[in-house]
């Protein structure tokens, strides 16, 4: 559906922001992209939205080229819609104004419904008849999503898009998105910080790091055999401990309060403190030189072995 070929680009003042990156996005999939700040991911979709111009390299939908910004009178591509921090409204229109103006080829009837359904699932309806001017962060943020999702896009780039939304419109327009991937086909692009939110939503998790960006496969694998500690690391904590000499690294999770054919180390470990976070204790403990945690249900402040 979407294939990008050798694609670089770079600021006049910043270069090799990101060099001869590849990815390929299947119809309905999700792939997210998660890596440092500043590694080039928000620069990345903006050259997918066709709103940058890359150096070299061929971004393809569906077989056709996106332009990049020199290349088109108008930027941007009509099967891709992009959410990012700038979230271009319609200032001096009303909320529904600016979702209804990117409905275009619908009858009143249907538009008038969908235009609802948006405003519904983003929790816009107090706010329906107020000029985007007059919105809070957290509310064009969410005005930003429904505008993208009326130009029902046949590629959906979201850059940090539920940053300002609760926990619980989070799983709604998540849930929504999702649907729509497998109902529609839609493909989705997220670039986030938060590891949590990548492997919660992507098919495929992509790592980008000093200018490249690796495709690292499906979240429980990477989640489970991460390259090395630094990638471990931006999905959920991680534990290393050297045994023998050698460093091995392990979940918090993954842990055994005797040995058996899994958990066949023992740690000596000293408990320093517990940090309750509702569903478990997070218990954090010294094991030689190293801070290790450990998650249980409950505080652990009793223990000083456990195998790994
Ligand atoms: N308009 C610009 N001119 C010059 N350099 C820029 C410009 N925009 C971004 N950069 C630089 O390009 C690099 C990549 O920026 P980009 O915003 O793509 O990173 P990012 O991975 O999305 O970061 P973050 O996670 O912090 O949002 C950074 O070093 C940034 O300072």
């Amino acid at each position: 559906m979407l294939k990008v070929t050798d694609l670089s680009f770079n600021y006049p003042d910043n270069p090799d922001t990101f060099t001869q990156l590849n990815m390929e996005v299947a119809e309905g999939e999700v792939a997210a992209v998660v890596g440092p700040s500043g590694s080039g991911k928000s620069t990345f979709l903006q050259c997918l939205g066709g709103l940058l111009q890359p150096k070299e390299g061929k971004i393809k939908i569906n077989g056709e080229k996106v332009l990049g910004l020199f290349e088109q009178l108008i930027a941007g591509h009509d099967d891709i819609a992009l959410v990012n921090q700038d979230f271009a409204l319609d200032d001096y229109h009303t909320t529904e104004e600016n979702i209804r103006n990117i409905i275009l080829n619908l009858p009143k009837k249907e538009r008038d419904e969908f235009v609802q359904e948006l405003l519904d699932l983003l929790d816009l309806n107090l706010v329906a008849k107020q000029q985007a001017i007059t919105l809070s962060g957290g509310e064009r943020q969410r005005l930003s999503l429904a505008r993208a999702l009326a130009k029902e896009p046949k590629l959906l780039l979201l850059d940090e898009p539920f940053s300002h939304l609760d926990i619980h419109l989070r799983r709604k327009v998540g849930h929504y998105i999702k649907k729509l991937c497998e109902i529609r086909k839609m493909s989705v692009i997220l670039v986030t910080h938060e590891g949590e939110e990548a492997l919660s939503w992507a098919d495929t998790l992509y790592f980008f790091y000093k200018h490249k960006m690796k495709k690292r496969g499906a979240p429980l694998a990477v989640y489970n055999a991460p390259k090395d500690y630094f990638e471990a690391s931006f999905f959920g904590e991680c534990n290393v401990v050297v045994i023998d000499k050698k460093e091995y690294f392990f979940r918090p999770h993954a842990y055994g309060l005797s040995k058996d054919d899994t958990y066949k180390h023992q740690l000596e470990i000293s408990y320093q403190y517990a940090d309750f976070r509702g569903a478990y204790f997070a218990n954090f403990f010294t094991c030689g030189e190293e801070e290790i945690v450990l998650y249980a249900p409950n505080n652990l402040k009793e223990l000083n072995t456990c195998y790994v």
